[in-house]
């Protein structure tokens, strides 16, 4: 059988695409998933993305990471889905959708899309680290020596080691360079290597550096290796709400396997 597909990058998280309206699409098939991934012999991508039809909302978004294996939220995946999902004619300028951590609303503006996150009330303050769910579990450290840093080392020892273990949990460094800029690299689990970039660790990153009193804005630029993404939000009695994720989603290129 064929099946069309659509790659797409948000600030260098790569993604393929694949409308599944029709229920074509093989759900539980991890070994296709994984090979469609590999950067050598598939498409290559850090993950792999259903769009599904929704009975009340504009559709449905099913996220696998490039081991095969479906995961918690994507941000970067969910700002790429609303791009395809303007590509395939399913929204105009606005989108409101259900992920596996409930329901986004989002915005579409030439390249850039603005999507909502989940509301976060639980940042865990630790000696060297922060840690919180944003979606996705991210554990959130600094680094001055990002750029020499050996992310896949040293993230991997963390993302296995205690308290993860075999659930484990992404891992961010991070480098303040004013108080509303940081600069950001994240090693992925699922794709277990540094991405270009991660989007529920952006936020994780903005949401921790305020928690932690690192700034006193709630506009926070994120340098990742990919390019620069935006996190706005609005804090309440702890609460961490109105959080939005704002960069660009473009495609790359479509195809036919
Ligand atoms: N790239 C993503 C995060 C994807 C999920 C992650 N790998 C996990 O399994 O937790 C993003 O942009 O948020």
């Amino acid at each position: 059988m064929q099946q069309t597909f659509y790659k797409y990058q948000g600030t260098g998280n790569d993604f393929v695409m694949i409308d599944n309206r029709q229920q074509t699409f093989d759900k539980n098939n991890t070994k296709l998933v994984a090979t469609l991934c590999d950067r050598r012999f598939g498409i290559g991508a850090d993950g792999l993305i259903l769009l599904e039809d929704h009975s009340d909302l504009d559709f449905k978004m099913v996220y696998y990471n490039a081991d095969g294996n479906e995961s918690s939220m994507c941000g970067n995946g969910g700002r790429c889905l609303v791009a395809f999902a303007k590509q395939l004619g399913i929204i105009e300028n606005m989108a409101v959708f259900e992920a596996i951590d409930g329901l986004h609303h989002a915005t579409i503006d030439g390249d850039i899309v603005k999507l909502q996150m989940v509301d976060v009330d639980r940042v865990e303050k630790h000696e060297n680290h922060v840690f919180l769910d944003t979606g996705s579990p991210h554990h959130v450290q600094f680094e001055n020596k990002i750029d020499a840093f050996d992310i896949k080392t040293e993230g991997s020892k963390i993302r296995y080691g205690e308290p993860y273990n075999e659930a484990g949990s992404n891992v961010n460094f991070v480098k303040k360079v004013s108080d509303q800029i940081f600069t950001v690299r994240t090693y992925e689990r699922g794709v277990e290597d540094e991405t270009l970039s991660c989007g529920t660790g952006a936020t994780a990153v903005a949401l921790a550096m305020h928690a932690i009193y690192e700034t006193t804005d709630n506009l926070i630029t994120l340098q990742v290796p990919g390019g620069e993404l935006k996190v706005s939000f609005e804090v309440d009695n702890g609460l961490y709400k109105n959080v939005w994720l704002i960069g660009a989603a473009k495609l790359v290129f479509k195809g036919t396997i």
